[in-house]
């Protein structure tokens, strides 16, 4: 069965936004940045929700979300680094997804995330070295279960991208595309065209 979709996933401050953001411009498929998407559903920044909401009522966001995005087609998935993966969770994305892990060394992710205080409600911003180790070692599981690993410790998101664009090239995969309007995710992918007046008819498409 086809593919419908590219899924990033790792820890915070891989890169997994910045990165789908041009990859999705460069194929012309529509973004679904899971972190923007939970911002847009609860008007309010994920910090914020994560704190008035709590924990729980988080992941359950995220999987509402996730249950959301995963049927997309055409789309790059940039989920948010929060809570490590679980099993049902990846199952969910996988199924339907091309799932591409990005990590990096501590010390970078640890210069990224120091870059917007506050921005992440789990973060340890008083023991970011601390917290990046610990979070790392959670994600290392899943190297051997994604499609592909790419390091970003020193990769420019347009690098990553491009890595990206050539593994599905050189393993020839191929995605079920959008079928016309209506198709899920719609809005979000012209309301994204509009604002950056490109017209969607130009990119590289699959085949
Ligand atoms: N390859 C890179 N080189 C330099 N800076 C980068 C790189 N990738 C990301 N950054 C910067 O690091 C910060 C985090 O990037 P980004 O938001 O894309 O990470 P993320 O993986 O989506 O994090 P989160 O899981 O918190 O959503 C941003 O300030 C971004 O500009
Ligand atoms: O600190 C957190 O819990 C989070 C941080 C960011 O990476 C987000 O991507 C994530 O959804 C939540
Ligand atoms: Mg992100």
């Amino acid at each position: 069965m086809k593919k419908r979709n590219i899924v990033l996933i790792g820890p915070m401050g891989t890169g997994k936004s910045r990165a789908a953001r041009i990859l999705a411009d460069g194929l012309d498929w529509q973004l679904a940045d899971t972190d923007r998407m939970m911002e847009k559903d609860t008007g309010m920044r994920i910090a914020e929700y994560y704190q008035s909401a709590g924990p729980d009522a988080f992941t359950a966001k995220e999987k509402e979300i996730i249950n959301r995005v995963r049927f997309y087609h055409e789309a790059v998935i940039a989920m948010g680094g929060n809570y490590p993966m679980t099993e049902e969770k990846f199952h969910l994305l996988s199924e339907h997804g091309v799932v591409i892990l990005l990590y990096a060394k501590p010390f970078r992710l640890a210069e990224r995330v120091r870059r917007r205080i506050g921005k992440r409600p789990t973060m340890d911003y008083s023991d970011v070295d601390g917290y990046v180790r610990q979070m790392l070692r959670k994600w290392t599981k899943w190297r051997d279960r994604v499609d592909l690993v790419i390091n970003t410790t020193n990769c420019h998101p347009e690098q990553t991208a491009l890595m990206i664009a050539r593994y599905i090239d050189k393993h020839n995969i191929g995605f079920a595309a959008r079928r016309g309007p209506g198709y899920p995710g719609r809005e979000e992918h012209t309301e994204k065209r509009e604002r950056n007046g490109r017209p969607s008819s130009h990119g590289r498409r699959s085949q």
